[in-house]
Order: structure tokens, then C-alpha cells, then sequence
């Protein structure tokens, strides 16, 4: 007959699931067949732990203390790495966010079952402090001056004890596949090209509807291009050396499963205005950039089969990465997942991240190129003098976009692209190939479909961009914040959901209309980039339908992931607020 080593009513240190942080928490009671504690942590949320996961507040305090000094005297003087981390999120954030990496992919061994028993609201900020009581009040902690510091410490050297060692690297492997596994990307890989090739060849039709295809089908040889290749190649090294140059801030990415953070040079927007010089001066030569437009099919045949080599390269070289630097989500063994996946999460050439720079750089940048591109080909197609309205209203609102991207791109460094997928065909197709050749499917079908706008039409669509842009920017901003600084006064009004983890969920403003507010912005936008071109075919809309189906899959993706890491929380959060994306949508 098994005896519990901790009694009832006991206050011990409980292992929240799937992560290596301890709370306090209660016994409340054991279960002799399963040998599992019911505990409660502060927030009200009651788990069944194992023995394992628990440990008394004396010995958790020993091994605190013991693993402080170790670290002491190891790096004397050295600054603690939690403190100075990216300024993108708090260290104290990004542990959790790491953690959560591992609790999705290195399946840990951890097993229990939340039990949601009591949930709060909290309200404002004297309601809560009115409240903390015995509950655990996240709220109240944080605006505590250093109470933020001495969780962050704590959670740090928590990771440091030997009973809380994180899971052996060579215990990560891929198991859970994703987009139908392996026949799945198998048929991804070529559809996603072909399809893309489809797109470009109708939009170029004169007769664009669906139910021409597929009329003049290209002949073979007119696809490549081996001038088209040499600029393309050029274009990658010039954006290469914009974003090695030494200006902008160098910022520390999220912690990697080692413990180690890498540097980042943040350069975007400078790149950006050097790209604008360089395209000003070759304009001035009388460069012709409806060339683009003219040899559109072979540019994005260059770009795939420079996606392709990439795509070999990165996946060979990743045969050399260690355990701890492959991506959770790209290592399931399997050759054909791997390779689309992406098996390393970080490939760098010394201090040249390929997956930061293919994400933001050549991509969002051609993107841009190819629009401003297209107004040109417009006009000479066209006969214009000025450019459509049309296509003006489709290049500066995306301009904007993208010039938003690049004035928070140190912002990416937290997203799960960057922090937890791996660089595979799939990202790389999507950021060398799909950005640039499918964003600017507008511009591209209006070079060759005019489509008039009634000064109505025009504010209309001014209006919509406007209401989508300051949804998308503000909900970004607003949850960018208050992962930083809860107390910051922009933000402190919010209404929150504290939960287990040390984090709170914010439930009023966007927030508290939909989950996914930022999402909404996002779509909104995209559709007053279709919209000017009118409602004839269905190309113009390609953009906006990649977009709800990526988002959605997105907020599913990461719902999950919230749901496990929250609990209880992440429940409560979605009765608050049961819209996902839409509203009036669930
Ligand atoms: N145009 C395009 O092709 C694409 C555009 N995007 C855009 O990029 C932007 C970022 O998207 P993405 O990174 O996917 O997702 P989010 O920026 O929405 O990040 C989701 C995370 O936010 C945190 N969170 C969720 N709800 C709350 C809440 N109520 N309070 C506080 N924190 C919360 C959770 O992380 P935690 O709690 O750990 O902080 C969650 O995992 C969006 O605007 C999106 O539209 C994205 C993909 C493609
Ligand atoms: C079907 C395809 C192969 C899927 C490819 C998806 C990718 C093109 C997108 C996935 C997430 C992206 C983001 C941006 C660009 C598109 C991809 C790579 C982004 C960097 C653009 C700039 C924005 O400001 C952003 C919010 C930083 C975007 C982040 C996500």
C-alpha cells in the first residue's frame, strides 16, 4: 500500500504541467490507486500531480539558494542574461514562451489533467488588491516595485535545480505532424508552386476568370531567363549586405533551448530607405522597372529555384546542427516532412541569421519593388500619365503595411516563426516566392484590368484601411506592451485574468472583443487591398483568402498552445470573450 509523502493541507512547491516552474501550492488530497495529489495553486486552479512534480518548500528553497550561489560564483559580476534580454518581451515572458516551445514538441513526461474548480475575473486594480488574500494575485505582484524581479529570478534558478532539468535534446522528436504529414507536404511541395504559377499565368490573362484556365499555357523555354536569375541573385546579395551593415540596434532574440540568446541587427527600415536610393538612381538612369512586370513568370521561376537550393542546402547543413539546435517541429525523422518543416531553427552563417533575413528582407522588400513595378507597367501598358487610382490606393497601402513590419521588426523576434519554427521549403517558398509573387497579385492583375474608382469608393476604401490598420497596429502594440511592462499607463487600465503561470490575459479594449483583434485588423486590410479592383475575378482576391485561411489555422494553432499553457485561464478568457477572430463569430 503506497503512503503519500505529503499530507493534506500541506503547502509544497507543484510543477505547473509541462514546464519546469514551480508554484505553491496546497495538497488537498491523494488518490492511492493512481498515486496522484490534487493541489491547488493560488489562482484557484486545481491539478493532479505526481509525487515527482512536487517537492517540499524546504528543499525547494535549498536548492534555490544553492543554485544561486553556484551561479555566483561560476560568473562573478556577470549581468544576469534575464535582465538584459531582447526588449522585444520580459525575460520573465520569454521563459514561459520557451517553456511553452518544449511543452508543445519535446513530450515531456509530465501527465495531469486540469481540473478548472475556481475562477476569477479580476476586475481593477483595488478589486484585486482587495482580493489577494491567499489567492495568488499576478496583478498586484507585478506593481510590487521588485516583485517582477524576484519571480524572474526565481523562475530562472528554478530551471537551474537538478530535480527540474529539462528533458536530455536527444529526447526531441517530431511526433505529432502537421498539414496531413508526410503524404500531405509531399503534395504541398509541388501544389504550392504550381498553384502559385497558375496564379501568375491567369492574372496575366487578359480574360482572368477561373473558367479560362488553362488558356495560354506558357511555352516552356519562356520561363527562364537567365539575365532574370543573375538580377535576382544580385538582389538577395544587396539586400545580404544592407542588413549586415553596422547601423541599427543589435537585440537578443528569445532564450533557445540551451539557455543562449542570439543577437540580431535590427536594420530594416534603414535597408529599406537604401533600397528607395537604389531604386531612385536606377530610375534616373533610366532604369525600366516594368521589365519586372514583362518578365514576371521567369522572376519567379529564378526565385523557386533558388528556393529549392536553399531549401537542399539548409536542409543538409542541419546534419551538422547539435540536438538543441533543431526546431521542435522539423525533426520527426522522416525526410520529406523534415525538408518542408525545416529541421534547424536557426541556421546562421557566423552572425547572418538566413531565416530573420529571408523573412523580413528580400521578400517584403521585393514586394514593395514589384508594386512600384507594376504602377509602371500600368502606365506605359495603359497609355496613362499618372497612375490609376486604383493602383495608387493598392501601393501605399501596402507600402504602409510593410514599412510598419520593418519599423517593428525587432517585434518578430517573438513570433512563433522565428521562435519555433523550423526553416525548411515551407518558409523559405513562403518568404523568397509566396510574399513576393502573391502579395502582389492586385498590382499585377491591374496592369492589365483597369478598374475605375468613384471618389466615394476611393474614401471608402481610405476609410476601411484606416479602421483595419488602426485595429492591427493598436492590438499589436497594446499586447506587445503589457507582455513588457503590465504596469506601463498605457496599458494598466486593461482588465486582465491572471493564471498560473505568472502571466495575465488581457479581457477589455481589443482584447476583450475578440481574441484575436490583431488577426481582424489584418483581414480588414486585406480586403481594402482587393476591393479596388473591382469584382470581376477572383485574383485580386487570392491575397485575402490566403489570409483568413492562414489565420484561421493560426488561431487555431495558437489556441492550443494557450490552452495548455493558461488552463483554466485560457478558459475562462474564451467565456469572457468567445469570439475568435470575427465578431459575432465564434
Ligand atoms: N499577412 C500575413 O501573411 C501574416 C500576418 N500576421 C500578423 O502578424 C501579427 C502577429 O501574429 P501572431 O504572432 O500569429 O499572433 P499574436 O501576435 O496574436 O500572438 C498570439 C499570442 O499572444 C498572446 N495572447 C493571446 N491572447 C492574449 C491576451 N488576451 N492577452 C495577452 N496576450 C495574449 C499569447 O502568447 P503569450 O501569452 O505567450 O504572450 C498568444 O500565443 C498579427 O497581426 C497577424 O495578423 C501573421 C502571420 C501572417
Ligand atoms: C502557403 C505558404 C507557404 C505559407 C507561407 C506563410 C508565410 C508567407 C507567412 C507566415 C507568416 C508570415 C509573416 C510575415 C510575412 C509572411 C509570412 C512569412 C511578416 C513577417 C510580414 C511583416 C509583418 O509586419 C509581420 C507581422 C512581422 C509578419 C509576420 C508573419
Amino acid at each position: 500500500m503506497p503512503t503519500a509523502r505529503f499530507q493534506i493541507g500541506d503547502t509544497v512547491m507543484g510543477r505547473w504541467p509541462g514546464s519546469n516552474l514551480y508554484y505553491e501550492v496546497k495538497v488537498l488530497s491523494y488518490d492511492n490507486k493512481t498515486r496522484l495529489y490534487t493541489v491547488i495553486y493560488k489562482d484557484g486552479t486545481e491539478l493532479e500531480l505526481k509525487e515527482s512534480d512536487i517537492t517540499s518548500l524546504t528543499i525547494f528553497k535549498q536548492g534555490v539558494s544553492r543554485s544561486r550561489s553556484r551561479s555566483r560564483s561560476r560568473s562573478p559580476g556577470r549581468p544576469r542574461r534575464s535582465r538584459s534580454r531582447s526588449p522585444a518581451r520580459t525575460s520573465r515572458q520569454s521563459s514561459s514562451r520557451t517553456t511553452d516551445v518544449r511543452k508543445e514538441k519535446l513530450k515531456e513526461a509530465l501527465e495531469v489533467r486540469l481540473t478548472p474548480v475556481v475562477k476569477r475575473l479580476e476586475k481593477t486594480e483595488t478589486e484585486s488588491e482587495n482580493q489577494a488574500g491567499g489567492r495568488y494575485n499576478l496583478r498586484r505582484r507585478k506593481d510590487q516595485g521588485d516583485g517582477k524581479t524576484v519571480e524572474l529570478e526565481q523562475k530562472t534558478e528554478t530551471e537551474t535545480l537538478p530535480q527540474t532539468k529539462p528533458p536530455t535534446a536527444s529526447a526531441i522528436k517530431t511526433t505529432d505532424l502537421e498539414f496531413g504529414g508526410r503524404v500531405g507536404v509531399f503534395f504541398l511541395m509541388f501544389l504550392l508552386p504550381v498553384a502559385v504559377l497558375a496564379l501568375l499565368i491567369l492574372g496575366g490573362q487578359k480574360d482572368a476568370s477561373l473558367q479560362s484556365f488553362p488558356l495560354e499555357l506558357p511555352a516552356l523555354q519562356s520561363l527562364w531567363d537567365c539575365q532574370v536569375f543573375g538580377i535576382v541573385l544580385l538582389w538577395l546579395l544587396f539586400q545580404a549586405v544592407l542588413s549586415l551593415l553596422p547601423v541599427g540596434k543589435l537585440v537578443e532574440g528569445m532564450p533557445l533551448k540551451n539557455g543562449k540568446t542570439l543577437k540580431y541587427r535590427i536594420n530594416g527600415f534603414y535597408a529599406l530607405l537604401l533600397t528607395a536610393v537604389a531604386v531612385g538612381v536606377a530610375m534616373y538612369q533610366e532604369g525600366d522597372l516594368s521589365y519586372i512586370h514583362a518578365h514576371f513568370l521567369q522572376f519567379y521561376t529564378s526565385a523557386l529555384l533558388i528556393v529549392t537550393l536553399l531549401s537542399i542546402y539548409l536542409f543538409i547543413r542541419s546534419r551538422w546542427a547539435s540536438e538543441d539546435e533543431l526546431a521542435p517541429g522539423g525533426n520527426s525523422g522522416y525526410i520529406i516532412y523534415d525538408f518542408f518543416m525545416g529541421r534547424e531553427l536557426n541556421p546562421r552563417i557566423k552572425n547572418f541569421d538566413i531565416k530573420f533575413f529571408c523573412e523580413m528582407r528580400p521578400g517584403l522588400m521585393g514586394w514593395v519593388l514589384i508594386n512600384f513595378a507594376m504602377l509602371q507597367a500600368e502606365m506605359k501598358h495603359q497609355n496613362l500619365e499618372n497612375p490609376s487610382p486604383a493602383m495608387l490606393l493598392v501601393n501605399i497601402f501596402q507600402l504602409l503595411w510593410v514599412v510598419d513590419g520593418f519599423w517593428h521588426e525587432e517585434k518578430l523576434l517573438t513570433m512563433m516563426d522565428i521562435v519555433y519554427d523550423g526553416f525548411g521549403f515551407m518558409l523559405t517558398f513562403g518568404d523568397l516566392a509566396f510574399v513576393p509573387f502573391t502579395f502582389t497579385c492586385q498590382a499585377y492583375y491591374l496592369v492589365s484590368h483597369p478598374n475605375e474608382l468613384s471618389a466615394f469608393w476611393i474614401i471608402t476604401l481610405i476609410t476601411m484601411n484606416g479602421v483595419g490598420y488602426y485595429i492591427f497596429r493598436k492590438a499589436n502594440s497594446q499586447k506587445f506592451a503589457f507582455r513588457k511592462n503590465p504596469s506601463d499607463p498605457a496599458v494598466s487600465h486593461l482588465k486582465t485574468i491572471p493564471t498560473a503561470t505568472g502571466e495575465s490575459l488581457i479581457v477589455s479594449g481589443l482584447w476583450g472583443w475578440v481574441r484575436h483583434p490583431n488577426y481582424l485588423g489584418d483581414i480588414i486590410m486585406g480586403l481594402a487591398w482587393s476591393l479596388p479592383c473591382g469584382f470581376n475575378h477572383l485574383i485580386p482576391y487570392f491575397y485575402l483568402i490566403y489570409l483568413i485561411t492562414l489565420l484561421v489555422h493560426r488561431n487555431a494553432r495558437d489556441e492550443h498552445q494557450c490552452r495548455k499553457k493558461y488552463g483554466s485561464a485560457w478558459d475562462e478568457y474564451c467565456k469572457a470573450v468567445p469570439y475568435r477572430i470575427f465578431p459575432g463569430i465564434y
